[in-house]
């Protein structure tokens, strides 16, 4: 791996995160990339992540193994026709885009299904940009593999490779099952997200009276309505019959529970809820990213300036080295959430001992 030559089209959130991942396991390996922000190129060259900026798609891309796609899933698309000239044989170009049918299809015309391998971690951010990438984002979490019809297993086992290494799991899984399962987890979540905000907005006072009160429970559920506009107009339209058929289905089920709040049936609602519960309550936390769940737990604490310094500085007063910290974006048991991550059970359990002393709320994993 150390060896080997990737090039970065686009190098932002998840372009910039799976760099830095790979440098920090294969500091050898030649990365190039290429994206629309020179300055930020600039600054990740500083990083030393990145080895040769690219001004264009050219030449350079014949020296590289790896190709990843990384801009937003209509540009992915675009792009493959772009860098075939250019592909050096042998080569894989993979992409990390959140809808996959589209790009396998334009893979197909353009005859490249010997090169292409698909590529989706579940993880991210409503954050955008190299600025905010980090190389534990995937860590822990489901990387998606959707190979073609001509994608050798050989090839399928180098792109696992790369996921395993920057910490994921990877998955393999058909194209068109993937853009089925996504519009449900996270297509239709992103729209009911905005749609809610949006109600929110034209539905408050002058005084902005529903702005100023609205508490956690708004805010869990709406995170990610502060995603980009440019990428998810693109993951919607992309995959708009599933998102549309799922939709239909929400919205009806939205028209069931008005009627029988209408009717006032306090155990339909009831049961709504129990059944949530339930469900919601029986998901793994184990593959939802950012940091590896095996030797961590969670703290409860005041969303401060300077909370996590101190926390920081209790543990290391001990001794403790932390193997990764990571702020709980669900924000599920309070106010902020920290997700912290030891190197073995001794050391958490340390941990977990030396912050109670100090008073602070512990959730084990
Ligand atoms: N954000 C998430 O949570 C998430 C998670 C998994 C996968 N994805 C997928 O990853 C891809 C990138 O998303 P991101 O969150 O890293 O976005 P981002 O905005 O952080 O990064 C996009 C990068 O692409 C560059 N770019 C945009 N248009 C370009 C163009 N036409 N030519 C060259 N460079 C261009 C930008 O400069 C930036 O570097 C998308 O396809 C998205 O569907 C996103
Ligand atoms: O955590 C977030 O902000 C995300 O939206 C991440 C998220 C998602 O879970 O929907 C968004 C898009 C991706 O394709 C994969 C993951």
């Amino acid at each position: 791996m150390n060896d080997e030559v990737i090039a970065f089209i686009g190098l932002g959130l998840i372009g910039g995160s799976i760099a830095r991942g790979i440098k920090r396991e294969a500091p050898d390996t030649k990365i190039m990339a290429y994206m629309r922000t020179r300055s930020r190129l600039d600054k990740a060259r500083e990083d030393g992540i990145v080895d040769v900026i690219l001004n264009g798609i050219g030449e350079e891309l014949s020296e590289c193994d790896f190709i990843f796609l990384c801009t937003p899933v209509e540009y992915n698309a675009e792009y493959l026709g772009k860098i075939l000239p250019f592909l050096k044989p042998g080569a894989i170009v993979t992409d990390v885009g959140s809808t996959k049918t589209d790009i396998h299809e334009a893979v197909i015309r353009l005859g490249m299904e010997s090169w292409f391998v698909g590529g989706h971690p579940m993880a991210g951010s409503e954050k955008t940009g190299y600025e905010n990438s980090t190389d534990h984002l995937l860590e822990n979490a489901y990387y998606i593999i959707t190979p073609t019809a001509q994608t050798t297993k050989e090839q399928t086992n180098r792109l696992v490779h790369i996921a395993e290494m920057i910490g994921s799991i990877p998955i393999v899984l058909d194209y068109h099952e993937h853009d089925f399962v996504t519009a449900a987890i996270s297509h239709l979540p992103h729209i009911v997200a905005s749609s809610l905000v949006n109600l929110v907005k034209d539905s408050d006072n002058q005084q902005g009276l529903m702005k100023r009160l609205a508490a956690g429970g708004f805010k869990d559920i709406t995170r990610i309505a502060s995603s980009s506009p440019e990428m998810w107009e693109q993951i919607c339209m992309t995959n708009h019959k599933n998102l549309s058929l799922i939709l239909e289905r929400y919205i009806a089920s939205l028209n069931l529970i008005l009627g029988e709040l209408n009717k006032k049936n306090g155990s339909y609602i009831n049961q709504l809820f129990e059944t949530s519960r339930d469900y919601r309550d029986s998901f793994s936390e184990k593959a939802t990213g950012p940091i590896a769940p095996e030797y961590s737990f969670t703290v409860d604490m005041a969303d401060e300036v300077g909370a996590i310094s101190t926390l920081s500085v209790i543990l290391a007063a001990k001794g403790i080295s932390i193997r990764n910290i990571g702020i709980n974006h669900n924000r599920e048991h309070g106010e902020g959430t920290l997700r912290i991550a030891f190197y073995d059970k001794e050391t958490m359990d340390q941990a977990w001992k030396q912050l109670e002393r100090y008073h602070y709320e512990l959730i084990s994993n």
